[in-house]
């Protein structure tokens, strides 16, 4: 069995610049990825079929599973004759803004492509990759990167200074296409991308943590309030900074010590029950 690593991405920025004619939006984040991750586990089949089964009781295992779309994409693309059976241990919360479907798929690709002995480039897995969905591409790479376009256009960046993140999902799922759809475009307060690449360029800590910003907070916010009273607390329990990921609900905060690690960790476990304490990951993927 070949196993692959699928990490979890944060947003430390989200800016949308404007709705296109393909009711996608222009983008522009810096993501990076964090020590939360998935295991996908690919076995050879020489009946030609692909095969998904999850640990998680809840994402689907048919067609519909985003790492069943990465392997069934690879097979038509190249004529592969050979299948899969792809397991999939979920750690990463599902529909938490974090990029668990994006990040198996990604996986999906750099394992079959060793699999089934396919030699593709990493550029050309994650070309691949944005036809599954807009976060692949970034996930096929990992590391942090600006992504622009609908999120498929991949420039690297220097990883953010070290710190502890600390993630908490309240229980519930939600729609990225309908945050995106909720979203003012007239009202809009960008952040500061330009800040958060010289933060990450000059390794600068307090400034990584001043230029956080996501467009898309308000409008999860609003239709649901649980995102915005787990910020409050991650600040009141005392993290440097806190930002919701992605179309949420996942919300992260930085601290630097581990004494304060653990009072926030500590905090937040009283009222909500997926907290997650983690390393930022750094690294980018190299190919299985
Ligand atoms: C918001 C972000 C930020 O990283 O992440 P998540 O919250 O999903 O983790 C991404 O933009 C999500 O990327 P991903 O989840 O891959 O989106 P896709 O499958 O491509 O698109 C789902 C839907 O979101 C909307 N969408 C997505 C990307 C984009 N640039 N503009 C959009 O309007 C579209 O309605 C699309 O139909
Ligand atoms: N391998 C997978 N892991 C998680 N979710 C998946 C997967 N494949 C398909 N999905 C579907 O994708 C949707 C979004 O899931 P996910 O990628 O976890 O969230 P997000 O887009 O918020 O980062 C869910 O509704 C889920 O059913």
């Amino acid at each position: 069995m070949l196993y692959i690593k699928a990490p979890a991405k944060i947003n430390l920025t989200l800016d949308v610049l404007y709705k296109r004619p393909d009711n996608y939006h222009e983008v522009e984040m810096v993501m990076t990825t964090v020590d939360l991750a998935d295991r996908i586990g690919l076995e050879l089949r020489k009946d030609g079929k692909i095969a998904i089964s999850s640990s998680s009781g809840i994402v689907p295992e048919d067609e519909r599973n985003l790492a069943y779309q990465a392997a069934m994409l690879l097979k038509n693309t190249y004529q592969i004759e050979e299948g899969a059976t792809i397991y999939i241990e979920k750690e990463i919360p599902v529909a938490a803004g974090l990029a668990g479907g994006s990040s198996d798929a990604a996986a999906t690709l750099r394992g079959l492509n060793k699999l089934w002995n396919l030699n593709l480039s990493i550029d050309t897995l994650a070309e691949l990759g944005a036809k599954i969905g807009s976060d692949v591409p970034f996930c096929v790479y990992g590391g942090t990167a600006l992504a622009t376009g609908r999120g498929e256009k991949i420039q690297h960046l220097p990883a953010p200074p070290t710190c502890w993140v600390i993630l908490a999902k309240p229980k519930l799922g939600v729609s990225t296409a309908k945050i995106y759809e909720g979203l003012n475009l007239e009202s809009i307060e960008h952040p500061n991308t330009k800040q958060m690449i010289q933060a990450l360029e000059e390794k600068d800590y307090s400034l990584m943590c001043k230029s956080l910003g996501n467009v898309l907070e308000t409008v999860t916010c609003s239709v649901y309030p649980e995102v915005g009273f787990i910020k409050e607390h991650m600040l009141r329990f005392g993290v440097d900074a806190a930002l919701m990921s992605g179309s949420g609900p996942t919300v992260f905060g930085f601290v630097k010590s581990e004494s304060r690690l653990n009072r926030v960790y500590n905090g937040l476990k009283g009222f909500c029950e997926e907290v997650y304490a983690v390393r930022m990951l750094g690294k980018r993927n190299s190919l299985a």
